[in-house]
């Protein structure tokens, strides 16, 4: 369990109870606490574009987004007023969170948590939790994951009941795929990412890409090593796209990290109907159909090591927002 790390805010607004500073580092008895469980993301297709200066030279993308349940859980509590936030995350593959050099103030959750305090003229005095089963730095997002539970906690922890659309437009300035990450499910997302058109269940395109076998068990292969999601752009914007590639940046993820393609191809060659890189990479995704394609891709996987680690899930999935007092 990684030290909690608790940085009393100045007290701007107003003065502080006359608490020490241990109870100042707690929260209150009995107050409410909720808690969000958030799905992975991938991307079923993924068109990158020419980059944007007024996007921070982001790329122009089209792509449809994919939540996958392999969940992140974020609790809030409330502290007591002038307290500032603290940050505890626990899990077994925190990549390079774990290094103590992490900066909290720079987690992704985090940012969420001051986002929202902005924009609801409020000080976080919030006690965050972060436990994390999405693989780090994996393409799989999982910063964008927790500072989208982060959003939809506090929106409850505070009482505002801002909608989706809300949230999202906050979620925008954070990070391009923290908007889908909102609501998960199947969505079109255009602009830099962040522009979300939610694909509604038994709709055409929602049964078009059921047909295709997207809705049902997707293995994850995933890494002790991470990429650099820049990196992964800037590599595309020299090496391009894949004849074929469903994801314009997998020829790039696998320029970087060679053990991804070998997955891939492995993954199809044992009769998965869909396997490709997720997003930025490194981790790979394969959609299988039922328990015996999918144990013949984990065997193909485990006879010459190509993933560090296999997780197996269902798609699509949606954030679980849970109150417990
Ligand atoms: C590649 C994708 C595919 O969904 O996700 P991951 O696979 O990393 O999770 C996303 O585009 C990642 O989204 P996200 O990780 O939120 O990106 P941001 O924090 O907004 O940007 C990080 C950096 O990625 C590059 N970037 C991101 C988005 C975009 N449309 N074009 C870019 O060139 C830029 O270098 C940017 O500075
Ligand atoms: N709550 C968080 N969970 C995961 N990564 C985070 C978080 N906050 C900040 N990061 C940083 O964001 C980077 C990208 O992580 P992540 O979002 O998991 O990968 P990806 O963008 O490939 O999906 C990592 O280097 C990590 O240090």
């Amino acid at each position: 369990m990684s030290p909690v790390l608790t940085r009393p805010r100045a007290t701007q607004h107003r003065e502080a109870q006359h608490l020490t500073k241990d109870e100042l580092a707690q929260t209150p008895a009995g107050a409410m606490t909720v808690s969000v469980d958030c799905p992975a993301k991938t991307n079923l297709t993924l068109e990158v574009g020419p980059t944007h200066d007024e996007w921070g030279g982001r790329h122009a993308l089209d792509t449809v987004y994919c939540a996958v349940g392999v969940y992140d859980t974020v609790t809030a509590t409330a502290k007591y007023p002038g307290a500032g936030f603290s940050l505890d995350i626990e899990g077994t593959h925190l990549g390079d969170l774990a290094a103590s050099s992490s900066d909290m103030r720079r987690n992704h959750a985090v940012l969420a948590l001051f986002a929202m305090a902005e924009a609801a003229g409020r000080d976080p005095d919030v006690a965050l939790t972060i436990t994390k089963r999405i693989p780090v730095g994996a393409g799989l997002g999982g910063g964008s994951a927790d500072a989208a539970a982060t959003l939809l906690a506090v929106n409850r922890l505070w009482d505002l009941n801002w909608s989706v659309d809300r949230l999202r437009t906050i979620a925008a300035t954070l990070g391009a795929d923290m908007p889908f990450c909102v609501a998960g499910g199947f969505a079109h997302g255009t602009g830099y990412g962040e522009r979300i058109e939610g694909i509604v269940p038994d709709s055409p395109q929602w049964r078009e890409l059921a047909a295709q076998g997207f809705a049902g068990d997707v293995l994850v292969g995933a890494y002790q090593s991470q990429l650099s999601t820049p990196e992964v752009y800037r590599t595309f914007d020299a090496v391009g796209a894949g004849e074929g590639d469903r994801n314009h940046l997998q020829a790039a993820a696998i320029n970087l990290h060679p053990r991804s393609g070998r997955a891939v191809d492995a993954a199809a060659l044992a009769g998965a109907r869909h396997a490709f890189v997720s997003g930025s990479g490194p981790s790979v995704v394969a959609f299988v159909d039922g328990d015996a394609a999918a144990q013949r891709v984990i065997d193909a996987w485990r006879a010459d090591g190509l993933v560090d680690r296999i997780i197996r899930a269902k798609a699509p999935a949606k954030p679980l927002v849970r109150v417990s007092q």
